[in-house]
């Protein structure tokens, strides 16, 4: 339904020196400079699936997003969208989309929300039927009654928010692309966000394209996961297979004996090898390693007969320690060494 092949995108930028004399100097030198926003990423997105698609600040998350709705025209490589090109046909192509770009509004600015609703539904050719049966879904999620007659301009950001999420799912679209789309909401309205796209996602079908820096928002749409860094894609997978490449795993122990627990790290280090043992308690260690050493049963073995063991916790790795993991690993000189 999304496919991307090989997109880059090259923003050439004037570059700017300090003080009047530089701001006239840039107006007649071409001192220009070429950021490399997207470089050769790819990725695609069957129909019906939630993605997420992840990266640092700056890694091209945006711009692809951008070239993905149509905004903008990548340098080279192509997109197609529900087997579209996004530049080719772009009243086609905007009903078959919905959009959220958390940092700036689609909506009109100085209208009500009301009223931006009514004209997007009739930009769609909406039913009336259909535009009355989403605006009761929307109010009912997210509660958009008290902000409907305002307009556009006098809402906080929370607020901006919610109507930008309902009015990119209003006209049904076969994909939602959703760049940031809980930025400034509190955890209540976060998670009415989740709510409505899930289900709207689940009765429609709906594929689905979603950049966050919230890891709340990812583990509560998305299957799947796209990672890029510098432009390129680094990682795509399942969420449930980022997950298990954790590269470190974490053994907690607690125990009762004799034997001080600065001792015992020493002995547990010594017998598994390649493991980070700390002491975490009075009668607590941790075990740090490698997913296939740091195991709940080398442990085990490990203190057997030294000490009685009294709770033993292997904790599953956050999505968000993985992913700070890839990011680092990414970001040491073999960049984009794990594509
Ligand atoms: N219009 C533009 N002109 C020049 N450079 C740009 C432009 N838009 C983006 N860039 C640059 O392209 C790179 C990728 O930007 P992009 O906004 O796609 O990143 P991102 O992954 O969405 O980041 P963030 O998580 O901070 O939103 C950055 O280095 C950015 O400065």
């Amino acid at each position: 339904m999304i496919e991307a092949h090989e997109l880059t995108k090259v923003f050439k930028v004037r570059k700017m020196r300090p003080g009047l004399w530089g701001a006239v100097r840039g107006l007649v030198s071409a001192d220009v400079e070429e950021v490399r926003a997207l470089d050769g990423v790819s990725f695609s997105v069957p129909a019906g699936e939630r993605t997420a698609y992840l990266g640092v600040n700056g890694a091209g998350k945006s711009t692809t997003i951008k070239a993905l709705a149509g905004v903008l025209t990548p340098t080279s490589g192509h997109c197609r969208v529900a087997g579209r090109d996004p530049r080719a046909d772009r009243y086609a192509h905007s009903r078959t989309i919905g959009v959220v770009f958390g940092h700036r509004t689609q909506l009109w600015w100085d209208l009500p929300v009301e009223e931006s609703f009514r004209i997007l539904a009739r930009l769609h050719d909406m039913s009336k039927e259909d535009a009355v049966l989403n605006r009761k879904l929307f109010d009912e999620v997210l509660d958009l009654g008290e902000i409907a007659h305002r307009p556009v301009r006098t809402l906080s950001l929370g607020q901006r928010m919610r109507a930008e999420v309902a009015a990119a799912l209003l006209h049904n679209p076969r994909v939602l692309l959703l760049d940031e789309p809980t930025i400034g909401l509190d955890l209540l309205l976060k998670e009415a966000v989740h709510e409505l796209v899930n289900r709207v996602v689940a009765d429609r079908g709906t594929t689905v394209l979603l950049t966050s820096h919230d890891v709340a928002d990812i583990t509560a749409i998305c299957e799947r996961v796209v990672v890029v860094d510098s432009g390129r894609d680094v990682y795509t997978g399942s969420l449930d297979d980022l997950l298990r490449q954790a590269p470190t795993r974490t053994v907690r122990l607690d125990y009762s004996g004799d034997i001080e627990p600065e001792v015992l790290a020493s002995h547990v280090r010594q017998d598994i090898g390649r493991v980070e043992v700390g002491v975490a308690g009075r009668r607590r260690i941790k075990v740090e390693g490698p997913p296939e050493l740091a195991t709940p049963q080398r442990v085990l073995a490990a203190v057997s007969g030294l000490v009685a063991v009294t709770d033993l916790v292997a904790p599953e790795p956050t999505l968000g320690e993985v992913l700070r993991s890839l990011y680092v690993r990414t970001a040491e000189p073999a960049r984009g060494s794990t594509r």
